[in-house]
């Protein structure tokens, strides 16, 4: 069965080969077409709908069925490439005291675990499908989840077991923090969760994950150093695991380097960045992955995307959604935050939370709107893409459901 979608005034395909894409710096390397059509086909009990045909309405296909957008802009739809959905309980007390200048220093990360350890399957997974629920019916049509609130062997499983059951972008993070149970045992109980999280954890998790994610971070007492992030993922990747890193969250440090000298996929925050830094993510193959509601909710200074994208780094941007530093599910907010906030274009932000952030996940069927590309888009509400930051706040994008 094919269907033709078709009244679109503006189609963003961030497909850069495209021909007849309009060539105008506002939409620079979007791919754009106006007035377009899109053909697409398939789909399954196993296999997801492609994109068949892409072009002028003028000179669309017949299909099977049609859908008339009447006027609206469409784009692909959203790839949050880092988020943490498998939580329960709340932290809304926490929020508010950092608005009054309480800073994050991970601590809290302890409150979730416990609410989560708590929650019994059913719970967790109503929980997990009403986020991934909240996300499509604003845009997102891929979503990675990390593990990182059990911390044992069994919470972790359960989590990445979960995270399964509604996305294939799954990530062992039992490297997050070191949990209480260990922090009390001091230097001799961390060293046993890190031989746990390298040993027995890893070995448990792995058939569930895809990625493995390390929170280095030493300026926190609660998160992992230069060498104990190495070790780990290092374990990870002899596992099968590939990499990625949360890096450069609190302060200048060995992240942002690591995750390139040891090829990750991404790293993820980069809030504090130095001049090696930046030149180590130039000649490299890592995206930095910028997450700005976690500097909009924890009132830390944003990180500056021109001075990376000036630099030649490919930057993606995500929700980072999580109880803790950032519990928006909202990339709109997120491309809007990072043209207000970090010195993005329009473009570079909406490439971001799109084809780049497909980069983040090495995926190139994802991201962009071509023939042969999964069929993923998002309707926008609004006859102009450059709605979503400018009339920020507005519910102008969902997934197109089909
Ligand atoms: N920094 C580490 N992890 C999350 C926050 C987790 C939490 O505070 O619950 C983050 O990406 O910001
Ligand atoms: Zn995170």
């Amino acid at each position: 069965m094919s269907m033709l979608i078709t009244g679109i005034h503006e189609l963003v395909t961030c497909d850069e080969t495209l021909d007849g894409a309009v060539e105008e710096e506002l939409h620079a390397r979007l791919g754009l077409l106006r007035d377009a059509a899109v053909v697409i086909a398939g789909g399954g009990e196993d296999s997801a709908p492609v994109v068949e045909w892409v072009g002028p309405a003028s000179q669309a296909p017949a299909a099977d069925w049609a859908i008339d957008l009447e006027g609206r802009a469409v784009i692909p739809g959203f790839v949050d490439s880092h988020s943490h959905l498998v939580f329960a309980g709340d932290r809304s007390a926490e929020f508010a005291a950092r608005m009054s200048g309480t800073p994050y220093d991970g601590g809290g990360i302890a409150t979730t675990v416990a609410a989560t350890r708590g929650a019994d399957d059913a719970e967790l997974r109503t929980l997990i499908q009403h986020r991934v629920q909240e996300m499509r019916a604003q845009g997102t049509t891929t979503v990675e989840i990390k593990s990182g609130y059990g911390l044992s062997v069994a919470d972790e499983v359960r989590a990445l077991r979960l995270a399964r059951e509604v996305t294939e972008e799954t990530t062992y993070l039992g490297a997050h923090v070191v949990p209480p149970d260990h922090r009390d045992g001091g230097e001799a109980g961390r060293a046993a969760y890190l031989d746990l999280v390298c040993g027995e954890m890893l070995e448990a998790c792995a058939p569930h994950a895809r990625w493995i994610d390390v929170f280095c971070e030493p300026a926190s007492p609660y998160a992992f150093t230069g060498e104990e992030s190495r070790r780990i993922l290092e374990a990870g990747r002899a596992a099968g695991l590939e990499l990625r890193v949360h890096g450069n969250q609190l302060s200048e440090g060995p992240g942002v380097q690591l995750a390139v000298e040891l090829g990750a996929a991404s790293v993820d925050h980069c809030t504090f960045l130095t001049d090696a830094d930046v030149d180590a993510l130039a000649g490299s193959d890592t995206v930095a992955t910028l997450l700005p509601g976690v500097e909009f909710s924890t009132r830390q200074p944003y990180p500056d995307a021109r001075r990376l994208l000036g630099a030649g780094v490919d930057v993606a941007i995500a929700t980072d959604c999580n109880p803790g530093t950032c519990y928006s599910s909202s990339m709109p907010l997120m491309v809007a935050l990072a043209v207000r906030e970090m010195g993005m274009t329009p473009a570079e932000a909406l490439r971001g939370a799109t084809v780049v952030a497909a980069k983040a996940l090495r995926r190139n069927d994802i991201g962009t709107i071509a023939v042969g590309r999964r069929a993923d888009l998002a309707v926008v509400d609004a006859p102009s893409w450059l709605h979503i930051p400018y009339r920020v706040g507005v519910p102008l994008v969902r997934a197109l459901e089909v």
